[in-house]
């Protein structure tokens, strides 16, 4: 995919992010790491449209996140779930089919099972998230993310919630995605899937991107931010 962040300035209370500029290309599955606080989630909520930029504009694959076209190519899975608790796995996902994309029952119906199944969901798809754990419910937003057949998915540290062990699950089950063909950007917490997934790493410091460049930069940080870092996270 090809990105470029144009000036971008964004602000709550206070400056998030304070004029970006960068462009990447032909990477297909990149993470932002960072410290607390950094900017990671300003940054990929802007990239996905979910919220528009202060001051600046992005383009991903030449199209404005502000154009109202670009949402619909966006799939996002937040950091909790986020899934319809009165409504079983299956149902949260041709609910969305049926309602945004105006596809009919039997077709969301296909899909949704097609996607439960390829995130190991097919047993748990008449429960409710209440009634199934953690990781599952996550796989459930990835395969309702997936669903509704994205050019991008945007994940925002899917497994914060989640004890190790769900962590790994959800992980390997966004690893076997790989060969789909989406284009991944993720914010994450676990530098043992950054090393496995990600083809680029963009690293955050203070509301700027400090550092960038291939997964190695985890191993050969340049910057003292970085190293300080990955001193912490080790
Ligand atoms: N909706 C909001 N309203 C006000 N301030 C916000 C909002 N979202 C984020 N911020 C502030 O912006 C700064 C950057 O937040 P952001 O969530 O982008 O950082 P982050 O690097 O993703 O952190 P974390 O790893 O803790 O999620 C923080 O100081 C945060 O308090």
């Amino acid at each position: 995919m090809k990105i470029q962040i144009e000036n971008i300035t964004h602000q709550y209370d206070v400056h998030v992010l304070k004029d970006l500029n960068f462009i990447l290309e032909n990477h297909h599955s990149i993470a932002i790491i960072g410290v607390s606080g950094s900017g990671k989630s300003t940054l990929l909520r802007l990239m996905s449209g979910v919220e528009k930029p202060t001051i600046g504009d992005i383009y991903i694959n030449d199209m404005s996140v502000r154009d109202p076209n670009h949402k619909k190519r966006v799939g996002f899975v937040f950091q909790n779930h986020n899934l319809f608790p009165h409504l079983t796995l299956k149902r949260n996902i041709t609910l969305v089919l049926e309602k945004t994309r105006k596809i009919g029952k039997d077709q969301a119906n296909a899909i949704a099972e097609k996607y439960l199944n390829l995130l190991h969901l097919s047993d748990q798809m008449k429960k409710k998230p209440n009634k199934v754990s953690g990781g599952q419910a996550q796989r459930a937003s990835i395969a309702r993310a997936l669903s509704i057949n994205p050019e991008f998915i945007f994940l925002d540290e899917p497994t914060a919630s989640l004890d190790p062990i769900l962590t790994y699950e959800v992980l390997t089950a966004v690893e076997e995605l790989k060969d789909l063909g989406k284009e991944f950007i993720f914010v994450t917490h676990v530098l043992s899937f950054v090393r496995d997934f990600a083809d680029y790493v963009i690293f955050m410091h203070d509301g700027q991107i400090r550092e960038h460049g291939k997964p190695e930069i985890l191993d050969y940080p340049k910057t003292y931010e970085l190293k300080e870092f990955m001193k912490k996270v080790r």
